[in-house]
C-alpha cells in the first residue's frame, strides 16, 4: 500500500505539473466560480502519464478487493485510460455509446459479454457523479453488474455518496483534500488556497435526485475544520502547543489520547513507558495517583520527552482566578496541558496565564471544558457557546475545547478533546456514556479522543492501544476524504 500511495502522490504533482489540475478562478457547468480546475482530458498528451496510470489503477483497485472481469470507461476522456488498463491488466473492456444508433443493433453497450459479468466502471473526475450513474443504468440494462467504480479524483461535491445511495461503491485513487495535502506539503501551493478550496466544495455539494442536480444545504454546515487536514490546521494555531500537536498527530498518526486513570505511580509511569509510542497525550489526574510527587512528575515528563507525547493535568480548574493561580503555580507546573471549567468566567484564563508565565519558560496551554460526556450533566448549549466566544481573547493559550460534538469548535487552528470513548458502547453504572472510535472521529468531530478503561482495563494494553491508534487513525482519514 505504501508503495501504492507514494505513486498517487507522483500521480498528482504530475497532473498539476501538466495543469490538469489549476488552481484560479474558473467558471464551471454547476455552481459559481471555482477556486480549482480539472482538465484531465490534457491527459492523452503525456504518454508518460498515462502509462503510469493505467498500471496503477489496476493495482490500486485489486489492493481494494474488487471483483471483476469487465472494464467500461464513461465516455469520453476515461476511454484512454480504461482502454490502457485492459491492454495492460488483460481484462476485457466494453464501449458504452453516448447515444444509441438508430440502425443494426441499436446497442448502449458495445463489446463481448455475458448476463451477470461484473463491469468496473472507470471515470477520470467525480462531481455529482451522474455520467458514472448514466454508464451503470445502461450497463444494468444489459444485464451487467456495475456496482464499483474507480476515478482518478474524487472532488468531494457529493458524487460518492449520490453513487454510495445508488450501491455504487467509489474507489478514488486520490480526493481534491487529499491532493491539496500532497501540492501543499510539495510547496505547490499555500494555505490560502487549500482553504478557499475547502470552503468552495463545502458550499457547492451537489445531491441528485432522480438523477436531476439539487443543491444541498445541509453541507453548507460542515465546519472547516472537520475536512481541513493538520498540516494545514497547524499553521492557522494561536496556541504553541496546539500547533505542536497538529504535527504529532500526523507524524504518530495517532489521535489518541491515553486516559490513564491508575492509582500508584508504578503504574502510572509503566503505562506511558509501555503505551508511549502509540498516544499523542498522556492524561492524569494526579489527585488519584496515591503517591503522586514532584518527582514522579519530573519522572514523567522525560519519558514524554522521548516517547514524544504531551502530559495533561486534568484538573479541570473551576475557583475564583487567584485560587486556580496558585494551585496550578503549587501543584501543576510540571503538565503541559491542563482542563479548566469555564464556569467562573474569563478570570480563570486570566490566572493561568498568568501562572503559565510565573511558574515555567515553556508551553504551557489549556483545553476548556466546554461539554461533558456523563448522563445528566448540567451544562447547556448556551453555557457551551458562551465557553467558545470567551476563549476568544485568549487563543494563545487555549489549545481546544474538550466536548462532544462538531459544532462546538469554528477554528481550524484549535483542537477537539471527545471523553466517552470504548470500543464497547456499554455505559458505566456511574454516568459514564461511550461512543464507539468511529462515531466519535467520524460523526462527533474529535481530533483527539480520550481512552481511558477501554485500555488499561484490556487484557493486552499494548495490542488494544495499538488498535485504537490505527481505528481512530482510519475513521479521521476517511472523514477527511468523505465528508463532504
Ligand atoms: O466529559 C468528560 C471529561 C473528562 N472525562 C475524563 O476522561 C476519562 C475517561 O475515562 P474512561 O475510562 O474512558 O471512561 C476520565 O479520566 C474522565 O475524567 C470524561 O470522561 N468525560
Amino acid at each position: 500500500m505504501e508503495n501504492i500511495d507514494s505513486r498517487i502522490r507522483d500521480l498528482v504533482l504530475q497532473l498539476h505539473n501538466y495543469g490538469a489540475l489549476k488552481f484560479g478562478e474558473f467558471k464551471m457547468k454547476v455552481g459559481v466560480n471555482s477556486p480549482v480546475y480539472f482538465d484531465l482530458r490534457v491527459m492523452v498528451s503525456y504518454p508518460q502519464l498515462m502509462d503510469n496510470l493505467s498500471q496503477l489503477t489496476p493495482n490500486f483497485v485489486r489492493s481494494k478487493n474488487v471483483d471483476f472481469n469487465r472494464l467500461c470507461g464513461v465516455p469520453y476522456t476515461a476511454l484512454p485510460i480504461a482502454t490502457l488498463m485492459c491492454v495492460k491488466s488483460d481484462i476485457p473492456m466494453l464501449m458504452r455509446r453516448k447515444e444509441a444508433k438508430n440502425y443494426g443493433t441499436k446497442k448502449m453497450i458495445e463489446g463481448r459479454f455475458d448476463k451477470g459479468d461484473k463491469c468496473l466502471i472507470v471515470e477520470d473526475v467525480c462531481t455529482s457523479g451522474s455520467s458514472i450513474l448514466e454508464t451503470y443504468e445502461d450497463l444494468v440494462k444489459e444485464g451487467l453488474e456495475g456496482n464499483d467504480c474507480v476515478i482518478v479524483v474524487d472532488r468531494q461535491q457529493g458524487g460518492h455518496n449520490n453513487l454510495l445511495k445508488k450501491g455504487i461503491r467509489v474507489h478514488a485513487l486520490t480526493t481534491l483534500s487529499k491532493a491539496l495535502e500532497i501540492l501543499f506539503e510539495a510547496g505547490r501551493i499555500d494555505s490560502n488556497v487549500v482553504e478557499k478550496v475547502n470552503e468552495y466544495t463545502r458550499a457547492n455539494t451537489i445531491e441528485l435526485a432522480n438523477g436531476v442536480i439539487i443543491k444541498s444545504k445541509s453541507t453548507n454546515q460542515v465546519p472547516d475544520r472537520i475536512i481541513t487536514p493538520f498540516s494545514v490546521r497547524s499553521q492557522h494555531s494561536k496556541c504553541v502547543l496546539a500547533g505542536q500537536l497538529f504535527k504529532m498527530i500526523e507524524e504518530k498518526k495517532s489521535n489518541l489520547c491515553l486516559a490513564a486513570d491508575v492509582t500508584s505511580s508504578v503504574e502510572l509511569l509503566s503505562l506511558a513507558q509501555t503505551l508511549g509510542p502509540y498516544i499523542v497525550i498522556f492524561k492524569i489526574h494526579a489527585d488519584i495517583v496515591k503517591d503522586f510527587s514532584q518527582e514522579i512528575a519530573g519522572k514523567l515528563r522525560s519519558i514524554a520527552q522521548s516517547q514524544q507525547f504531551l502530559i495533561m493535568e486534568d484538573r479541570k480548574f473551576a475557583d475564583i482566578g487567584e485560587t486556580v493561580r496558585q494551585q496550578y503555580c503549587s501543584y501543576s507546573p510540571w503538565a503541559d496541558l491542563v482542563t479548566v471549567h469555564p464556569l467562573p468566567g474569563d478570570g480563570v484564563l486570566k490566572a493561568l496565564k498568568t501562572a503559565f508565565t510565573e511558574s515555567t519558560s515553556e508551553p504551557r496551554a489549556v483545553f476548556i471544558v466546554a461539554q461533558l460526556s456523563c448522563q445528566n450533566n448540567l451544562i447547556t448549549t448556551d453555557y457551551t457557546k458562551d465557553s467558545v466566544k470567551m476563549a476568544e481573547s485568549y487563543s494563545d493559550i487555549v489549545a481546544g475545547f474538550v466536548c462532544q460534538s462538531s459544532d462546538v469548535i469554528q477554528s481550524v487552528g484549535q483542537l477537539q478533546l471527545t471523553p466517552g470513548v470504548n470500543i464497547s458502547t456499554d455505559n458505566d453504572s456511574l454516568g459514564q456514556q461511550y461512543s464507539s472510535p468511529d462515531v466519535v472521529m467520524g460523526q462527533k468531530g474529535a481530533d483527539i479522543a480520550v481512552v481511558g478503561r477501554g485500555i488499561i482495563k484490556a487484557k493486552n494494553i499494548v495490542e488494544t492501544a495499538k488498535n485504537y491508534q490505527t481505528i481512530l487513525w482510519e475513521a479521521y482519514q476517511n472523514r477527511i476524504n468523505h465528508s463532504r
